[in-house]
């Protein structure tokens, strides 16, 4: 683990988990991570370049028609010297081949999902990794996920797609086969993070995803919602090693205590989050939040079509919003010195969640000044955002309504 903050462990009924190893404060970096492998997140077919094809920066117009370089399949990269780091690590001559020929000559890929041109993205990266660092495509083998029955037909798909167009070199460190390919899409599915698009007028708020990366670290972060920690890209803004992900520490927390991120924005509603989880991630969450969100209602979300149902969970819904600002204001009250097992959700809406429209993200503290004192500069890990937090005095010290302990 390249961080002293956490410690890894085996949590009951989790697999693997993040604990810190000390108490620790808002703002606080407790992991930085770089990728073992990144792959575009645009489809394979009829997709101009927008992106650099191994930094992922942003071609802005000037670079585009200056500075930037192509490879010998018109693959674009930022700069002369981003092109020569890629043909050394990210960018082999059978990885760009791979790409050219899936793109150019597979008609059954223009009949797929975009989903499945970005998963055959992933496999050529990811056998890509196997031929050149096989201890890192170890790595990614062990790495939590195996496939499950209802992935078998895409896999079928895309391992006869590899096979015929660009088999994979025979000197691969493990057999090339469905099974293989099969476990591969397992591990992207659980593992892989995306990297966001940068925030424009364009897309008002709401951005995509531009790449996604296996980061080996941080796919030891387990997820709750109502997380401790949340996770922050540079990708167009830092200076080097542009593709590491930052986590920070939403809150303090005391040592010992799991450390987890939330798998997707906060704001989606009990039944959705189950959903989501059970069909992406394979568990239901028992976290504290949704503890009491299962009490709310027996039947939300189960049917949208059902008039009835609709009217009962908009009055559910209206009901909700009078508890959590009942809940805020009660337990605002009574939260000094309690754990933060018992964090109120209303609380955390209020004061971690983006207020930008249609953002979703989640705020953390910069980091903590070099005196130790903390940041009352709060930012969105989706549209950047920077904002004064309210609840931070001018001191740095939280103020009473402050859940930490
Ligand atoms: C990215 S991995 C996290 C690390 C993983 N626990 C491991 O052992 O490698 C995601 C998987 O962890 C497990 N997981 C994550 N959060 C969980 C939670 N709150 N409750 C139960 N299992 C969880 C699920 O199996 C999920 O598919």
């Amino acid at each position: 683990m390249s961080s002293g903050f956490l410690r890894r462990t085996e949590i009951e009924g989790r697999g693997r988990g993040l604990v810190t190893s000390q108490p620790l404060k808002a703002g606080e970096i407790v992991l930085r991570d770089s990728p073992i492998l990144l792959y575009s997140a645009l489809p394979l077919i009829n997709q101009s370049s927008v992106y650099c094809s191994n930094c992922f920066r942003t071609l802005s117009s000037s670079s585009s028609s200056s500075s930037s370089s192509s490879c010998s399949h018109h693959h674009v990269f930022c700069s002369q010297n981003c092109l020569s780091a890629a043909l050394a690590s990210s960018h082999s001559p059978w990885l760009c081949q791979a790409l050219s020929r899936l793109r150019d000559c597979a008609p059954l890929l223009l009949e797929q999902p975009v989903e499945q041109q970005v998963q055959a993205r992933f496999l050529v990266a990811a056998y890509h990794l196997a031929l050149y660092s096989p201890s890192q495509f170890q790595i990614l083998l062990s790495l939590e996920g195996a496939p499950d029955a209802t992935d078998t037909a895409t896999a079928q798909l895309l391992h006869s797609l590899i096979s015929s167009l660009c088999p994979p070199p025979s000197t691969l460190p493990v057999p090339f086969s469905l099974e293989l390919t099969a476990a591969l899409l397992a591990k992207d599915k659980l593992n892989a993070f995306g990297l966001m698009e940068p925030c424009s007028s364009h897309n008002s708020g709401q951005r995509s995803v531009r790449a996604y990366g296996i980061y080996p670290n941080a796919s030891f972060f387990n997820h709750d919602c109502l997380p401790n920690a949340c996770r922050f890209d540079y990708v167009d803004t830092a200076p080097d090693h542009n593709t590491d992900i930052v986590v920070r520490m939403i809150h303090d927390v005391p040592q010992g205590r799991e450390i987890c991120l939330s798998y997707f924005p906060v704001n989606e509603n009990y039944a959705s989050r189950q959903r989501r989880l059970m069909e992406d991630y394979g568990f239901t969450c028992h976290c504290d939040r949704c503890n009491v969100e299962a009490n709310w209602s027996d039947h939300e979300n189960d049917n949208d079509d059902d008039e009835d149902l609709v009217q009962e969970e908009e009055e559910e819904e209206e009901e909700e919003e009078e508890m959590m600002d009942e809940d805020n204001h009660d337990q605002m009250e009574s939260s000094k010195g309690q754990g933060d097992t018992d964090f109120p959700h209303a609380y955390f809406f209020i004061r971690y969640m983006c207020d930008r429209e249609n953002c979703w993200g989640t705020l953390a503290p910069l980091p903590p000044k070099d005196d130790g004192t903390a940041s009352n500069i709060m930012e969105c890990n989706v549209c950047g955002n920077l904002k004064d937090d309210q609840m931070t005095d001018a001191s740095g010290v939280e103020d009473e309504h402050s859940m930490d302990d």
